[in-house]
């Protein structure tokens, strides 16, 4: 559904070049939720503006839905865009319409007639769970409400494709909770493509079913998360399944190992750290992501037994991820 290939974007500025995306290359098959998530300058506002054709790539082509956006015609980018649903941060609703209304705004500026509007408007409001708070102001809308209205405003011209831009940094953890599941239950009923832009690891273990790390231009890793909660010494990994902190005081070499797939690896690990008497857990987490089990653990090893430790434990399968020694 959205294809970019070897993507660069270089900004001119008064104190010389900035390179904002360098080498991008990503396909996002239809129907997935992907992440797009990087430190602040990573890129991803970059990124999103290129895919929606704000932002002309220096070189490289952005391909959505069929249509290679980085190429269009401004009459035919309008009608692209349409393909397109963006959601904000900031929802930027009309303060003076109801939220029926706003919702309506992009149908007219379609041509919809007006009575197929209402309809329209109506089955929107339904679909975001607002179905009876259509006549409200959005000074009368909570943010999670607000930011629901934008999701129906965003999906009012059918788009294949929804952009969400750090669609929930506003919101507190029990409402980007909700509104991270509506992305989901929405994507599962219209079968859209979503991708989310965001700095928060937590937003792309809630939801998404596939995750690319930016750093300075670049993609660091992709794919989807049961890979990449699997692949040793992987960076993603790491920031989504996090090892609990070690407690000070107890800041001795350590060695950090992580097994990952079914439940029965995750099983055999154990058994293997709880065997192996030259070394014992200081932390530890296991959880499920993407539909796989991911263990991670900082051991203590004991300092003249190091090889021989690993080497069993590496026998056992699991991966030596970080040894401090
Ligand atoms: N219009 C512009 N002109 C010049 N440089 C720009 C422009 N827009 C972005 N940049 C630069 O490009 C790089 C990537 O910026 P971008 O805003 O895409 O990152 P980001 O990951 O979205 O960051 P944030 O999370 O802070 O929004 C940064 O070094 C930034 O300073």
């Amino acid at each position: 559904m959205i294809t970019l290939q070897d993507l660069r974007k270089v900004y001119q500025t008064r104190s010389g070049e900035v390179v904002a995306l360098d080498g991008i290359s990503l396909e996002i098959p239809q129907g997935q939720i992907h992440g797009i998530v990087g430190q602040s300058g990573a890129g991803k506002s970059t990124l999103i503006r290129c895919l929606t054709a704000l932002e002309r790539p220096t070189t490289g082509s952005v391909i959505v839905d069929g249509a290679e956006v980085s190429a269009l015609s401004e009459a035919l980018l309008r009608q692209a865009r349409r393909r397109i649903g963006m959601v904000f941060q900031h929802v930027n609703l009309f303060e003076a319409r109801t939220a029926a209304a706003n919702i309506a705004y992009p149908l007219a500026i379609a041509g919809v007639p007006r009575a197929q509007r209402a309809i329209r408007v109506q089955e929107l409001l339904d679909l975001v769970g607002l179905g009876d708070r259509g006549d409200a102001y959005p000074a009368q809308l909570s943010g999670g409400q607000k930011q629901r209205v934008g999701i129906a405003r965003a999906l009012a011209t059918e788009p294949a494709v929804l952009l969400c831009d750090e669609p929930t940094s506003a919101l507190d953890s029990t409402t980007t909770r909700q509104i991270l599941r509506l992305i989901r239950d929405v994507r599962d009923r219209l079968g859209i493509t979503v991708v989310i832009i965001t700095h928060e690891t937590s937003v792309v273990r809630e939801v998404c079913d596939a995750a690319t790390l930016l750093a300075d231009g670049r993609i660091v890793e992709s794919g989807p998360l049961a890979d990449v909660v699997t692949r040793p010494g992987s960076p993603l990994s790491q920031a989504l399944v996090p090892v609990p902190d070690v407690g000070v005081g107890d800041q001795r070499a350590l060695v950090q190992v992580s097994a990952g797939g079914a439940q029965a690896q995750i099983a055999h690990a154990l058994h293997a750290i709880a065997t192996e008497p030259d070394a014992h857990v200081v932390a530890g987490s296991i959880e499920t992501l993407g539909g796989v089990r991911v263990g991670r653990w900082h051991l203590d090893v004991a300092d003249g037994d190091r090889v021989a430790v690993l080497s069993r434990l590496r026998a056992a399968g699991l991966a030596i991820e970080d040894d401090a020694a």
